[in-house]
């Protein structure tokens, strides 16, 4: 029966038609504060949908204090893991929410962050392993944020370091994973053929140019990604209706990045 349940609330995180996902991560207000594009929640959020993302993804806050209640439906993706940038280890991700509080406002699926090779890991793969068994049972998609990090992690995005981190999240529970591009396609298949459920790759900290970003969400489609979970890059630009129309016709259209660029 939850199986029925994954796969009705994953079509809304993936577009049914391409497979693929544009979900904007909103969630940095609790590990950085009340950063550029996420004061005025509601403001950011309609400009996400507008431009045509499949979903946002984000703290209990997300709803509470950025649900529109008009404007293009979206997604809403709840995080169950949280630090901060003020903690003593940044790296150690608690569970400050539980599976059935995200149903109670109204996820179409939850999200953990877990970093493999940090201090506590132990703890951050219990939690997802718990985590996993609770969405099975409510039949609750479970994204999750598979990042290298710690101190045997020369690179947080070696190949080597990122096709593990990718292949734990999916031996453990979730049904999507999140990780980072690992610089060029040859590598980034690799992740890929890794990993045997859908991976879409993570952002960063903002890059010099749009054309850039559009080039390395091209280049990990091109090699089996299945799309983006990008934030800053998205929330902070001048423009973020445009950025992620630009993005949804790479996701969804394949249009290269200078025919997106050209629109
Ligand atoms: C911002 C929110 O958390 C909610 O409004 C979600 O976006 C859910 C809803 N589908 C919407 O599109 O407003
Ligand atoms: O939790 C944050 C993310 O999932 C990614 O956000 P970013 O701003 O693209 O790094």
């Amino acid at each position: 029966m939850s199986e029925i349940g994954k796969s009705v609330r994953m079509e809304r995180i993936f577009d049914r038609n391409t497979g693929n996902a544009i979900i904007i991560p909103m969630d940095h207000g609790v590990g950085a504060g009340p950063i550029k594009g996420l004061i005025d929640m509601p403001s950011t959020v309609n400009k996400i949908a507008e431009g045509g993302a499949n979903a946002v993804l984000g703290h209990m806050g997300l709803p509470k204090y950025g649900h529109r209640g008009y404007g293009r439906d979206v997604g809403l993706i709840i995080h169950l893991s949280a630090s901060t940038s003020l903690g003593p280890d940044p790296n150690h991700k608690v569970l400050v929410t539980t599976v059935e509080e995200a149903i109670k406002v109204g996820a179409d699926a939850v999200s953990v962050h877990i970093n493999v090779g940090a201090h506590d890991e132990a703890k951050m793969l219990q939690d997802l392993g718990h985590i996993a068994r609770k969405c099975d049972e409510w039949g609750m998609p479970l994204l999750a944020m598979m990042y290298p990090r710690g101190s045997k992690v020369t690179s947080e995005h070696d190949v080597e370091y990122v096709k593990h981190a990718a292949r734990i999240g999916a031996e453990l529970g979730a049904d999507i994973v999140k990780t980072n591009y690992t610089g060029d396609m040859d590598s980034f298949r690799e992740v890929v053929q890794g990993c045997p459920v859908p991976v879409v790759i993570a952002g960063g900290p903002r890059m010099e140019t749009e054309n850039e970003l559009l080039e390395m969400i091209y280049d990990s489609l091109q090699v089996g990604g299945k799309g983006v979970a990008i934030g800053r890059n998205v929330f902070q630009s001048d423009d973020p209706i445009k950025l992620v129309s630009r993005i949804s016709m790479i996701v969804h259209k394949g249009f290269t990045p200078d025919e997106a660029m050209e629109s």
